[in-house]
This record gives structure tokens, sequence and C-alpha cells, in this order.
């Protein structure tokens, strides 16, 4: 069998070079979240579900026309936008004691 090492160091460099800037993405994504907390009124306003499903379908249709699967990326979005929720969730507490 031929030596698969070469190929797959060479994969794992552009995934680490892809997290660098995926990071960088959620960091700001993250900080825009944050801004949203104090202009929400309750906490079933920060979970804001017909938002999350816009978000959801809208991705789901950037992801068809990437060529990525429609069900990975809503997965993926998925559990991101929960730690989001639950970040801004702690945030609209800290700021406005609801
Ligand atoms: O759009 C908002 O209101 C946000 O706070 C952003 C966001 C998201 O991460 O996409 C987070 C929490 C809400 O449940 C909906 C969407």
């Amino acid at each position: 069998m031929a030596d698969t090492e070469p190929a797959l160091a060479g994969i794992r460099t552009a995934i680490d070079e892809l997290d660098a800037e995926i990071v960088g993405l959620l960091a700001r994504r993250a900080d825009l979240v944050r801004q949203a907390a104090p202009l929400k009124s309750d906490r079933q306003a920060v979970r804001a579900p017909e938002r999350v499903a816009q978000v959801v379908a809208r991705v789901r249709a950037l992801a068809g026309a990437a060529g990525a699967d429609p069900d990975l990326i809503e997965r993926i979005y998925r559990g991101m936008i929960q730690a989001f929720i639950d970040m801004e969730t702690v945030e609209h507490h800290r700021v406005s004691g609801d």
C-alpha cells in the first residue's frame, strides 16, 4: 500500500489553515451576537426561534450553491447557534438582570 502519511499531513495542514480563518470569523460573529443581547426584551426574544429558522434556511441554500451537503451544514449551524444562544442568554442576564 502506498504511504498515505504525506497526503494526510497535507490535508491536516490545509484544515489547520481553514480553522484559523473560521475561528476569526466565529470571533466576529460572537461579537455581533453579544451586541444583540441588550436589544432584546426577554429570554424568548433571545432565543428568537423564527430567526433561527430563517438563518438555517439561508445557510442550507448557501450550502447547496457551494456544493456542500445542506443537512451537514444545518447540523453544524444548529449546534453553533445553540452555543451562541447560551452565550447571549448569559449576556442578556448580565446587562438586564432578566
Ligand atoms: O439574529 C439574532 O437575533 C441573533 O441573536 C443571532 C442568532 C444566531 O446565532 O444566528 C442567535 C440567537 C437567536 O436565537 C437567533 C440567531
